[in-house]
């Protein structure tokens, strides 16, 4: 356990379930998403920011994986700033993903942290710890459990400062980061991977959530040095405007955007020659 990472307050054992000897109706044996790693069963989806497309990369992932036979469930554990019988980030997951089987754990109207939002509506907050049983519970029947955070990495869930790396250090989850392309993002997404890091949180992935038709000079000089900060090519790269195609439009866009680890097609090298600066 480092300094950085909070005890988890219940008795829970990290487990990871191993891949199914068949995947779906006409998978072959031992195949199953491709998710860097067979055992990998739960993934977190956090990001640099609020509003980054979070829900998008997790739609993305969730339908790459379910075309592939698997079996997904997508759980948000606390969602802010949206009203009881209001659309949430899983309804959108939903709808590109065509997925339903979407789990929320909390609702809290005001757009604020989990923490304050929780505070403001004078309840209880979310208790991570308990997401964590719920979400090995389902891992239990599932081949792989995505959870979206809330806004950033270090967005608290309730006062004591509990946040989503914790709970992706309690499943033993690696975690997505999505990143902005544009000016800034460069820092973001190096205090995310440095706090992750310090937590013991693995990281799965850079994955920009929204690439523009027309990039400016910083989001094209910001592909090769956000390659620099994670040690690794970019996992993927979500164009503009996925968000609002239909179900088979976004699982091509979903193929395209995500890297083969993800069980997508993109290609690191080819984007950065294509979109980068350095060939000039
Ligand atoms: N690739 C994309 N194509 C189209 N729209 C996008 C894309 N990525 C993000 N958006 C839009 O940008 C906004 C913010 O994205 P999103 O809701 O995915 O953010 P988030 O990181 O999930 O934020 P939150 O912290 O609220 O969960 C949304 O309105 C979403 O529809
Ligand atoms: C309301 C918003 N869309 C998210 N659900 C919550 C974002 C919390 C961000 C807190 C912060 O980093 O300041
Ligand atoms: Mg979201």
């Amino acid at each position: 356990m480092t300094l950085w990472t909070r005890p988890c307050p219940i008795r829970f054992h990290r487990r990871q379930i191993p891949a199914p000897k068949t995947v779906g109706s006409g998978g072959r044996p031992g195949r199953g998403p491709a998710l860097g790693c067979r055992f990998v069963s739960v993934v977190v989806v956090t990001g640099t920011c609020t509003g980054v497309g979070k829900t998008v990369v997790t739609a993305a992932l969730a339908a790459v994986a379910a075309a592939r036979g698997a079996s997904v469930a997508v759980v948000k554990p606390g969602q802010t700033g949206v009203r009881d019988g209001e659309p949430g980030d899983l309804d959108e997951v939903r709808r590109l993903a065509g997925l339903d089987d979407v789990h929320e754990f909390a609702r809290f109207p005001d757009p604020l942290s989990p923490a304050a939002a929780a505070r403001r509506a004078g309840v209880p907050p979310l208790r991570l710890a308990d997401v964590a049983e719920r979400v090995q519970a389902l891992s239990a029947t599932r081949r792989l459990v995505l959870i979206e955070g809330a806004g950033g990495l270090l967005v608290r869930y309730d006062d004591e400062g509990t946040t989503i790396a914790d709970l992706a250090r309690w499943l033993g989850a690696a975690a997505v980061v999505v990143a902005r392309p544009g000016l800034g993002t460069l820092n973001h997404t190096a205090l995310t991977l440095e706090a992750m890091a310090h937590r013991g949180v693995q990281l799965a992935g850079v994955v920009i959530g929204e690439w523009p038709d027309d990039p400016d000079l910083a989001m094209r000089s910001n592909i090769r040095d956000l390659e620099t900060i994670a040690a690794r090519p970019l996992s993927g790269v979500m164009p503009a405007g996925a968000g609002a195609l239909d179900p088979a439009e976004f699982l091509l866009a979903a193929h395209r955007g995500l890297a083969p680890s993800f069980g997508g097609t993109f290609d690191a090298a080819v984007f950065r020659d294509s979109h980068g600066l350095d060939k000039e």
